[in-house]
């Protein structure tokens, strides 16, 4: 129906809500819309200083959302409270900012990437947009306390995550070997498992030692801080393994076979071209564990695209002592 609407191009679209919302003339019963270029924001009355027009607008259902206030859909990644995004125009990054911790969405920080992810520990800068870098995030029932400017963390391996946890049996050895704040050594836990996780950076496995308190399993979770290849006291000792330092697990695999017991499932993550994605892999980790260990492939899993070409693979393969 039509309301009386204050009309704005979409950037100026937050400002000028905030304005209207700090005046109480907000008329929240209607949806904000976009119509040519134009955004049209409903308000309870004439509004001196404002270009109104008599505008139809949905009434409103729910909740106001982001591309409400913004004119326009912002792509963002979801972590906890944190909203994560990716932008080279630093104004438009702070408008996403401001309408995302204004929508009723419950989004607290909004991080811009400043860098790739760099170096051992896999940490990237931030720009932070609001709040902070700190967060909880709840993935499968299992929660996460992390600080992503400190620490390595993606939600979007959920899913691969839960298809490796669903494999463990309660009572199994398992080892993860690049354990970051215990997304997989966490709910490998709850389903029972005895867990290792070791990791170079100490952030991380301070973060993963609060993580096991916190989810209840840290009678079933040794979290060892430093390089992997120094850890002591656990040779032929897993019953599974997992390795996701993508870009150079191969320069592992020697310690793998180190803390693989008798019959061990390795989840080994790599990065490959498209055009033999699994090949390398499997290679290494023949040369690794033959003639010592049968191995065997038993899944050989696409992940994601990681780059143009490029593949984030997962090999399942099962070690059984000769
Ligand atoms: C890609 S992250 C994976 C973290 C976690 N498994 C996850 O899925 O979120 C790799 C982790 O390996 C750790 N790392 C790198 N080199 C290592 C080494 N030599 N020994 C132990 N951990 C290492 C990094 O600090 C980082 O936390």
């Amino acid at each position: 129906m039509d309301v009386p609407c204050v009309r704005v191009r979409p950037q100026a679209g937050e400002e000028t809500r905030q304005a209207l919302a700090a005046r109480d003339l907000l008329a929240d019963d209607y949806e904000i819309t976009v119509e040519d270029g134009w955004l049209y924001i409903p308000v309870t009355d004439r509004v001196e200083g404002y270009d109104v027009v008599a505008h139809d607008a949905p009434s409103r259902a729910g909740q106001t959302l982001p591309g409400d206030l913004l004119g326009f859909e912002p792509s963002y990644e979801r972590l906890g409270d944190i909203a994560i995004v990716e932008e080279d125009d630093l104004e438009r990054a702070r408008a996403i900012a401001d309408a995302l911790v204004d929508s009723d969405l419950p989004i607290e920080s909004v991080l811009n990437r400043a860098s790739k992810i760099k170096g051992d520990l896999r940490v990237r800068d931030w720009d932070v947009l609001a709040g902070s870098t700190r967060t909880v995030h709840r993935e499968y029932g299992a929660e996460f306390e992390l600080d992503l400017a400190q620490v390595y963390f993606s939600p979007r391996l959920a899913t691969e995550r839960h298809r490796v946890v669903s494999q463990v049996e309660a009572g199994e050895r398992a080892f993860d070997m690049f354990a970051g704040v215990g997304p997989f050594a966490i709910p490998m836990a709850l389903r029972g498992a005895t867990v290792v996780g070791a990791d170079l950076n100490e952030a991380a496995v301070e973060f993963l030692e609060r993580n096991a308190a916190r989810n209840g399993v840290e009678a079933r979770v040794t979290a060892i801080p430093g390089d992997v290849r120094d850890v002591e006291g656990y040779d032929d000792w897993a019953d599974r393994l997992v390795m996701n330092l993508p870009h150079s697990a191969d320069a592992f695999l020697d310690t793998a076979v180190r803390l693989a017991g008798e019959d061990c499932t390795l989840h080994y993550y790599d990065i490959q071209h498209e055009d033999d994605p699994f090949g390398p892999g499997e290679r290494a980790i023949r040369a690794a564990a033959e003639p010592d260990y049968e191995v065997r492939v038993e899944t050989r899993r696409r992940v994601r695209s990681y780059a143009p070409h490029e593949l984030n693979v997962c090999l399942d393969v099962r070690l059984r002592r000769r």
